[in-house]
């Protein structure tokens, strides 16, 4: 499966993948320059789900390399801050952007993250709920910090990709590792 997760700067992309692929939380981690690949493999009942997973910049200058990383991707994790009304409105623009420019059949999650930080929220829940369900987006709120949620946000995504229709094609056990758009959404560079 390979995961693209990207979104405003500052809203905890870089530490939902490292709480996810490394089970740890840095207070002080750096913004990501560019973007950074990183994997993880999960036994799912006889199965073994591989991630391969882009962590792209938040950063303005980046957005123009955002498309280099989801059009070949199964999903996208868009990630707001619930303390940061501001996240939630750049997380509709990069939504209309994937509906536009990504793969027709991309998974979307929606993370709504710090929800440990709740006495400070200005994203009320049931707001983001009701806009994921209404682009039947996957939701969930997470706290990188706390690991709260970010093992099932990555599950609720494994679920909702397909198993791959050629298995003998993959070598090992793994049910799964990256799958391109097929060719008529592919657009040439
Ligand atoms: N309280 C709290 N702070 C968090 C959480 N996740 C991340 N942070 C903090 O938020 C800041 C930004 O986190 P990053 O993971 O670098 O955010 P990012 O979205 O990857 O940022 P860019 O790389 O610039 O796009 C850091 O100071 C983190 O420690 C969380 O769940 N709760």
């Amino acid at each position: 499966e390979l995961a693209v997760d990207y979104q405003d700067t500052g809203v905890g992309k870089s530490s939902i993948v490292c709480r996810f692929v490394q089970d740890h939380f840095d207070h002080n981690i750096s913004p990501t320059i560019g973007a950074s690949f990183l994997t993880k493999t999960v036994p799912c009942g006889n199965e073994l789900h591989k991630f391969l997973i882009w962590d792209t910049a938040g950063q303005e200058r980046f957005h123009s390399l955002a498309p280099m990383y989801y059009r070949g991707s199964a999903a996208a994790v868009i990630v707001y801050d619930i303390t940061k009304l501001d996240s939630f409105q750049t997380l509709k623009k990069w939504v209309k952007e994937l509906k536009e420019h990504g793969p027709e059949d991309i998974v979307v999650a929606i993370a709504g993250n710090k929800n440990d930080l709740g006495d400070i929220r200005e994203v009320p829940m049931k707001e983001a709920k009701e806009f994921a369900e209404s682009i039947a987006a996957i939701f969930i709120e997470t706290s990188a910090r706390n690991a709260v949620n970010v093992e099932e946000l990555f599950q609720k995504i494994s679920k909702q990709i397909p198993p791959l229709e050629n298995p003998e094609v993959d070598s090992n056990e793994s049910f799964k590792l990256t799958r391109q758009p097929p060719p008529s959404t592919r657009r040439c560079c």
